[in-house]
């Protein structure tokens, strides 16, 4: 029988690396966000159908394989781009062991299968290595935007001290997209192995040469103490910040390092006081049943002005736990802008 299939193209770790630039990235991710919570085909607005992810533990828990499917619908890349539908599955490991090899491999390494949405068809593989570190701190700076920076008159324009608690991947992406999106003016680095907190900030140093303070602390407490948004993404399994270690006031926390194994580097008492934003409420349910906190949302509902934000709430935590929309419309904008295809994509300096 003859058949029309085609053989899926791949792209490597350079050539996605080549196209990712904060504005693309986070314009996607924040698309991502809005069309979560609206699950039901719409010929009005975005939507997305994201399964909970399928978690195979290889041997132990420390090992992991995650399979994460999602389809967005109807949704825009850009303000006035085509809207179009997305079919994507971000097949990813987290190996806690990657990091002590010699040459040490990431913890995290993952491939994203993108489907013709027509036809089901596998267009093509992508590496999702860098797309997870880029759009998992575009989550938090999307977050960071709405749940922190709207409650101020300057808005995106404010100055604000950052506190980045492990300065592994997600530590550095952090650390560059909210140097990169936003006015930092003061960065305190901590990780438990310091010299990692000084290769960042030498790096810091290099690429933000004027007006950014760069500190490596000692200690967790050091770093938080006068920062307005503290992204922490680590595997401790004990908290790392308490709430006597933040500053009075408005204080933001974005946390990434929430699993079904190690979830604990934010302590209790500062759920207790937080006013809590998820990125998904139904993997919340399904991965992180350890969370003892009210949640208020979504962050998708607090962008699209359906769910308000608290304005009693001095302190905010936006709790990720990484959702497979947000693989989808990224790997969208790569491979669009790497095949010329819906080419209304945003694009912006790294
Ligand atoms: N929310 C999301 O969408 C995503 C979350 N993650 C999570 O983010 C976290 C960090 O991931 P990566 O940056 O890729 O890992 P990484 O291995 O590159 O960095 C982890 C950092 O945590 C520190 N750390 C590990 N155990 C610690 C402990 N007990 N106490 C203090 N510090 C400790 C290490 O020093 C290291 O710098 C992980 O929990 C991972 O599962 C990763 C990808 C996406
Ligand atoms: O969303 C994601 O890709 C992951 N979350 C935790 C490990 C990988």
């Amino acid at each position: 029988m003859s058949t029309n299939i085609r053989q899926p193209k791949y792209f490597t770790s350079e050539q996605v690396a080549e196209i990712l630039t904060w504005s693309l990235v986070n314009s996607a991710v924040e698309e991502a966000l809005i069309a979560t919570g609206t699950t039901q085909a719409n010929a009005k607005e975005s939507y997305a159908i994201q399964p909970a992810r399928s978690v195979t533990p290889c041997g132990d828990y420390s090992q992991r394989l995650l399979v994460m499917p999602g389809y967005v619908g109807n949704y825009q890349l850009s303000e006035n781009g085509d809207r179009i539908n997305t079919l994507a599955c971000k097949v990813v490991t987290s190996f806690a062991c990657n990091q002590n090899l010699q040459p040490p491999l990431p913890n995290i390494l993952a491939n994203i299968l993108l489907f013709c949405p027509q036809t089901g068809q596998l267009q093509c593989i992508m590496d999702g290595t860098q797309i997870t570190a880029w759009r998992t701190a575009s989550a938090s700076i999307v977050a960071t935007k709405y749940l922190f920076l709207k409650r101020f008159p300057q808005g995106i324009e404010k100055p604000i001290k950052v506190a980045i608690i492990g300065c592994g991947v997600q530590g550095q992406s952090h650390a560059l997209g909210m140097c990169k999106t936003f006015n930092v003016i003061d960065i305190s680095l901590w990780n438990r192995t310091k010299s990692k907190a000084d290769n960042l900030a030498n790096k810091l140093r290099a690429e933000f040469p004027n007006g950014l303070n760069v500190q490596v602390s000692d200690r967790p407490q050091d770093a938080v103490e006068d920062a307005d948004v503290i992204c922490i993404g680590t595997y401790a399994p004990n908290a790392l910040i308490s709430y006597v270690m933040l500053k009075g006031g408005d204080v933001h926390i974005n946390s990434v390092g929430g699993g079904q194994v190690h979830f604990r580097e934010v302590s209790q008492d500062i759920y207790d006081y937080a006013v809590v934003y998820v990125d998904s409420l139904v993997s919340v349910k399904n991965q992180l049943q350890v969370l003892k906190a009210t949640i208020h949302g979504e962050l998708g509902a607090v962008i699209r002005n359906r769910g308000e934000l608290r304005r009693d709430g001095r302190i905010t935590i936006f709790q990720s736990l990484g959702i497979a929309a947000e693989d989808a419309t990224v790997a969208q904008a790569v491979y669009d802008t790497l095949t010329n295809a819906n080419i209304k994509t945003i694009h912006g300096s790294k």
